[in-house]
C-alpha cells in the first residue's frame, strides 16, 4: 500500500516497514480531475508537438518567453462576462493574495511588457508554450487544463503582423501534413462591429460585452442572445441590423453594407492581398461573424477550423491594441493568436497523421560479472563523452533480461563487457539490427 511518509519523517522504503504511526490508506493515484499526466509515449507525441511550434516559431525570428503559470487574480479580471473569467481557477494564498492559474498567456505578457517598458525595442516578437488552466464544473467532462502555443508581436500597427501571424499557423500545419482541405481560417474584424454599433450610439465602453454575447452566436439559441443585448443597452434595430452584417461572408458584400472608406474594409482587404503574396490564399476566408471569445480584441480576429466541422476551433487570436493600457501601462499595438495542444492532437488522429514515435537509445551496456560493473560505467561514460545515449544496465542480470530490455528500449548496439575481452583491453559490441557482433578495442569503440 502506499503511504505519505510525510509526517512521521523518515523513508519508508522496500528494506523498512511503512511508519506505522500513519493509518496506512492508498491514495487516488490517478491525476486530478480534468489534468493529465505524460508517461513516456505521450511525452513524446508531446515534445514533437512542441518542437513544431518552436521550430516554426524560430523560422519566423521569434523568441522564447515563459511567465509564471500562477498570477495575480486581477490580470484576469475584466468586467466582459467573458467564459475565461467564469471559470478561472482562482483562489487565496496563504499570504491573503487572490491569485489564479493562468487561464491564457496573453495578459501575462502585457505585464512583462509593461515591467520592461522602455528598456525593450520594438518591434517585439515573443513566442510561448504555457500550460492554461480553467475551473469547470466537471459535469461536461471537460480538460481543465491544455498547453498553448502563443505567438505575439508588439508595436506593429500594421495588418502586415496579422498577415505573418497567419502565414506562420499555416507553416506549422503544412509540417505537420494538415492542408487547405483539411483546415481553413475565418478571418474579420472587430472594426465590422464597431462601426455598426457607433452608428446606433453604442457608446465605446460597451464594445467588449457585445462582442462576448455575440460570439456566442453558435453556442445558444438566437433569442437568448437577442435578449443579452438588450440587457447591455443594444436597441432591437442596431440587433437587426448587427445579425444582417454578422452574415456576410463576402468583402464584396461588405463594402456594400458599410461602404467602402471604413478602417474594417482598408484592414481586410490589405490582409488578403497580402495572404496571396505569401500563399495561403486557399486557407482564409472573410467570415463576419468571426468575433472570438477574448474582450480585449480591437481589429483583425481569426480562428482555425476543421472544415469537417467535427471539432472546436484548433487556434484563435487578432488584434489587441489596448490591452496594456487596461493595465496601466502605456499602450503599444499588439497582436496574436492561442493554439492549443489538444484539439489538433485529435485533428491529426483523426487524419492518420499522428506520428509513430519510438523509445530510442543508441547502446546498452552491459557486464556480465558483477565485479566488471566498474568497468561497464567506465565504457558508458566514455560513449556517453563522445555525445551517444547509453542505456547502462545497474544490476546483475542475466543476458536473457539485457535483450528483452534493449528491444523494449529500441536500442541499436549492445556493449558486452566480458572478463577475457576486458583483460585484452577490448569488449564486444552486437549490432541489433543485423546481429552482427565482434570484439572492439576500447580506444577505438565509438
Ligand atoms: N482558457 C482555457 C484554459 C484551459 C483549457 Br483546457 N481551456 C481553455
Amino acid at each position: 500500500s502506499i503511504t505519505d511518509g510525510g509526517t512521521s519523517g523518515g523513508r519508508s522504503g522496500a528494506l523498512s516497514p511503512a511508519p506505522v504511526t500513519e493509518e496506512l490508506q492508498k491514495i487516488d493515484v490517478n491525476p486530478p480531475k480534468g489534468t493529465r499526466d505524460f508517461p513516456p509515449e505521450d511525452m513524446r507525441l508531446r515534445n514533437w508537438l512542441f518542437n513544431n511550434f518552436r521550430e516554426v516559431s524560430r523560422m519566423y525570428g521569434f523568441e522564447e518567453v515563459d511567465y509564471p503559470v500562477l498570477e495575480s487574480e486581477a490580470l484576469f479580471i475584466r468586467k466582459a462576462g467573458e467564459e475565461i473569467r467564469d471559470q478561472l481557477y482562482c483562489f487565496e494564498d496563504r499570504g491573503n493574495r487572490r491569485v489564479a492559474l493562468r487561464p491564457e498567456l496573453t495578459p501575462s505578457l502585457a505585464r512583462l511588457v509593461i515591467q520592461k517598458g522602455k528598456s525593450l525595442s520594438l518591434p517585439l516578437k515573443w513566442f510561448a508554450i504555457g500550460q492554461c488552466w480553467r475551473y469547470e464544473r466537471m459535469t461536461r467532462g471537460r480538460r481543465r487544463e491544455h498547453y498553448q502555443w502563443n505567438m505575439d508581436i508588439l508595436g506593429v500597427s500594421e495588418v502586415t503582423a496579422e498577415a505573418e501571424l497567419l502565414s506562420s499557423i499555416v507553416t506549422f500545419l503544412k509540417r505537420v501534413g494538415i492542408t487547405a482541405s483539411d483546415v481553413g481560417f475565418k478571418v474579420s474584424s472587430r472594426k465590422v462591429l464597431q462601426d455598426v454599433l457607433k452608428c446606433y450610439g453604442i457608446p465605446e465602453n460597451m464594445f467588449g460585452k457585445v462582442c462576448i454575447i455575440i460570439d456566442k452566436i453558435e453556442k445558444i439559441p438566437l433569442d437568448e442572445m437577442k435578449k443579452e443585448l438588450k440587457v447591455v443597452g443594444v436597441s432591437e434595430d442596431a440587433i437587426e441590423e448587427l445579425l444582417q452584417v454578422l452574415s456576410i461572408k463576402s468583402l464584396s458584400k461588405l463594402e456594400e453594407v458599410l461602404g467602402g472608406g471604413g478602417e474594417a474594409l482598408s484592414d481586410l482587404k490589405q490582409l488578403f492581398s497580402l495572404a496571396e503574396k505569401f500563399g495561403y490564399s486557399d486557407w482564409i476566408q472573410f467570415d463576419a461573424s468571426i468575433v472570438r471569445g477574448l474582450a480585449y480584441y480591437t481589429g483583425i480576429v481569426f480562428e482555425g477550423f476543421d472544415r469537417g466541422g467535427k471539432l472546436r476551433a484548433i487556434c484563435g487570436g487578432g488584434r489587441y491594441d489596448h490591452l496594456l493600457s487596461t493595465f496601466g501601462g502605456e499602450d503599444i499595438p499588439a497582436c496574436g493568436f492561442g493554439f492549443g495542444d489538444a484539439v489538433i492532437v485529435e485533428l491529426l488522429k483523426e487524419k492518420k497523421l499522428l506520428p509513430e514515435l519510438n523509445a530510442e537509445v543508441e547502446n546498452i551496456v552491459c557486464a556480465l560479472d558483477p565485479d566488471l560493473q566498474g568497468a561497464a560505467s567506465t565504457v558508458a561514460t566514455i560513449l556517453r563523452d563522445k555525445g551517444q545515449t547509453v542505456d547502462l544496465v545497474l544490476e546483475n542480470k542475466p543476458l536473457k533480461w539485457v535483450f528483452k530490455r534493449a528491444t523494449r528500449i529500441n536500442a541499436r548496439r549492445l556493449i558486452l563487457v566480458g572478463t577475457s575481452e576486458w583483460q585484452r583491453g577490448m569488449v564486444g559490441v552486437k549490432d541489433l539490427s543485423s546481429g552482427e557482433q565482434c570484439e572492439v578495442k576500447l580506444e577505438e569503440l565509438n
